[in-house]
């Protein structure tokens, strides 16, 4: 069964149609990178995957069950059941290209809030949870550190330390090293390596090709809200066959 299934996914603003039908399946393990042009529509489609952004058409389905939809009268579809909304949500983790990381509460903080509020965790378990995914992503001792006091780097190790904290089915990661300095991207790939070695299943938007062919089993070229070309990210970069996908390659696709 797919861990998650997401079909026909059509996104529009006012007339501008950003997203035509984006479908993706993911079985457990699987770690799918989606490539495209700014404006291709990646990150709106991620974020009709928890409802972040409304579809106005599609399906979403976790471990077999779908997420029950209902049209508003602009045509957005809306969660009919805000608990099963809430359920989908806590399996389904996000980490976000600018972190979004409370500024104003420690690191430990930050990585207990979600528990104890969505699972009615124990504070005690929630700081030994969170103790756990800190030191997962290289961070162990920084519990008491404020996000402000800390590089962009090991921001978005936080804020993947907080996504594993919910001991998610799938996570979802919007550029996660779109907004940091050069020097500091490796280290976040790394933990994102692990985490994918460990049989994560994890779907990406991601301008980093490397990591894309690397560590990615499946790669998704997304092109004007349609999928243009998919399979596997060695042979789809090695051997594009779209010519958009080419181009997109080559730098020359704006
Ligand atoms: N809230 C919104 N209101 C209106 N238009 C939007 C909104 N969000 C996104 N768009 C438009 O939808 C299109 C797709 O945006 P999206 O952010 O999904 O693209 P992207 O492929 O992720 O691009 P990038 O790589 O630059 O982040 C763009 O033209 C964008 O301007």
């Amino acid at each position: 069964m797919d861990k998650l299934k997401v079909l026909g996914i059509h996104k529009s603003y006012g007339d501008h149609q950003v997203l035509k039908g984006v479908s993706l399946s993911a079985q457990a393990g699987d770690v799918i990178s989606i490539i495209g042009s700014s404006g291709s529509g990646k990150s709106t489609f991620l974020r009709c995957i928890n409802l972040l952004e409304k579809p106005n058409q599609g399906q979403i389905h976790l471990n077999g069950e779908q997420l029950e939809l209902k049209a508003a009268k602009n045509g957005e579809l809306n969660a009919s059941n805000p608990k099963q909304l809430q359920h989908f949500r806590s399996r389904l983790s996000m980490v976000f290209q600018h972190f979004n990381l409370w500024q104003h509460m420690t690191v430990l903080e930050n990585l207990i809030e979600a528990p104890i509020r969505v699972f009615g965790m124990s504070k005690a378990d929630a700081i030994e949870r969170a103790k756990k995914y800190l030191e997962k992503v290289g961070l162990q001792g920084a519990e008491n550190k404020y996000p402000s006091a800390m590089s962009g780097g090991q921001q978005q190790r936080v804020a993947i330390a907080r996504a594993l904290t919910m001991e998610p089915e799938v996570i979802l990661f919007d550029e996660p090293t779109s907004a940091l300095d050069p020097e500091l991207v490796g280290e976040v790939l790394r933990v994102m390596r692990a985490l994918a070695e460990e049989g994560r299943t994890m779907i990406i938007v991601t301008h980093e090709m490397g990591f894309a062919r690397e560590v990615s089993n499946h790669l998704i070229f997304l092109h004007k809200g349609l999928i243009e070309e998919q399979g596997n990210p060695r042979e789809v970069l090695s051997n594009p066959k779209s010519e958009r996908l080419q181009q997109f390659l080559s730098g020359n696709l704006k």
